[in-house]
């Protein structure tokens, strides 16, 4: 029943307003569902606090470690208790902050196996992520890197897509375990699969956009509407500069972001 009147609701309220995702909840009788979407300037990554405010679990996707004790700060001024902190994937532009998470607030890492990351919880396709009375649902879909997963809320019509799909772009694949065909298949077979009006919200923007759709970036994202070819073509020839972090972030992100780190991070 909602996701049949959900296209008539978001065509009347702005998409970028967090007021509209409030009214949709309490329109769907999900008052007690807590979202923010928050932002890391440096490397331009959203973080996003998803919880319940009736059990006061909550969890966090993709914190950044320069911004945990603002992240953990919102935490508590919420009266929220931290469950998991999530990863959608091991990072190479930046150091993750679920170590730091750890420590502060006794919460558990979580990423997929193949990610090659250590971490408290391993998750694959399949699996289900539970905070209070939500769930997110693992979606396997790599190509950006190896261990790639995207997260769906399917109660609220909402998934996080990590670097696999990007608003109008996606995640590049010349390195970690980068692969266009691979990335190709993920986004067709798996993201543009979910609810047309299924709101979309990535790792990273570099254009202040905040949110997307499934039918948005399935009439609109200027290479996932080509061919597998084409697509793989432009893929292989976007000669991107390496992120500027990657040197330090890579071995960081592999044992949760807790290892030589910068002495005003620790
Ligand atoms: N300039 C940034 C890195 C930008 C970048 O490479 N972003 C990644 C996601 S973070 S692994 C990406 O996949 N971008 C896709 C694209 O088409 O740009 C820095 O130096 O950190
Ligand atoms: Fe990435």
């Amino acid at each position: 029943m909602a996701s049949k009147f959900l296209p008539d609701l978001t065509s009347k309220l702005s998409l970028n307003d967090s007021v509209s995702i409030r009214s949709f909840c309490s329109y769907l009788g999900k008052e007690n569902f807590v979202f923010r979407q928050l932002f890391d300037s440096v490397s331009s990554t959203y973080t996003y606090l998803l919880g319940d405010a009736g059990t006061k679990e909550c969890i966090l996707i993709d914190p950044v470690l320069e911004q945990v004790q603002r992240d953990f700060q919102l935490v508590q001024d919420l009266n929220l208790k931290l469950k998991y902190a999530v990863n959608t994937h091991m990072h190479a532009d930046h150091i993750t902050g679920t170590g730091k998470l750890k420590n502060l607030s006794g919460c558990k890492s979580v990423i997929s196996k193949c990610s090659g990351a250590q971490a408290d919880v391993f998750v694959t396709d399949g699996d289900e992520i539970e905070f209070g009375n939500y769930k997110l649902n693992v979606l396997s879909t790599p190509g950006h890197t190896n261990g790639c997963c995207s997260f769906y809320l399917k109660d609220l019509g909402i998934a996080f897509t990590g670097d696999a799909l990007l608003i109008r772009g996606c995640g590049r694949t010349d390195f970690q375990e980068g692969d266009p065909e691979t990335l190709y298949q993920s986004v067709h077979c798996k993201i543009f699969r979910l609810p047309a009006e299924t709101l979309l919200y990535p790792a990273h923007d570099y254009k202040g956009c905040t949110v997307t759709t499934v039918d948005e970036e399935m009439r609109l994202n200027p290479r996932l509407t080509k061919s597998q070819d084409e697509f793989v073509d432009l893929m292989k020839n976007l000669n991107l500069s390496y992120p500027k972090q990657i040197d330090k972030a890579l071995p960081a992100n592999k044992v949760c972001g807790l290892y030589n780190l910068p002495e005003e991070s620790k």
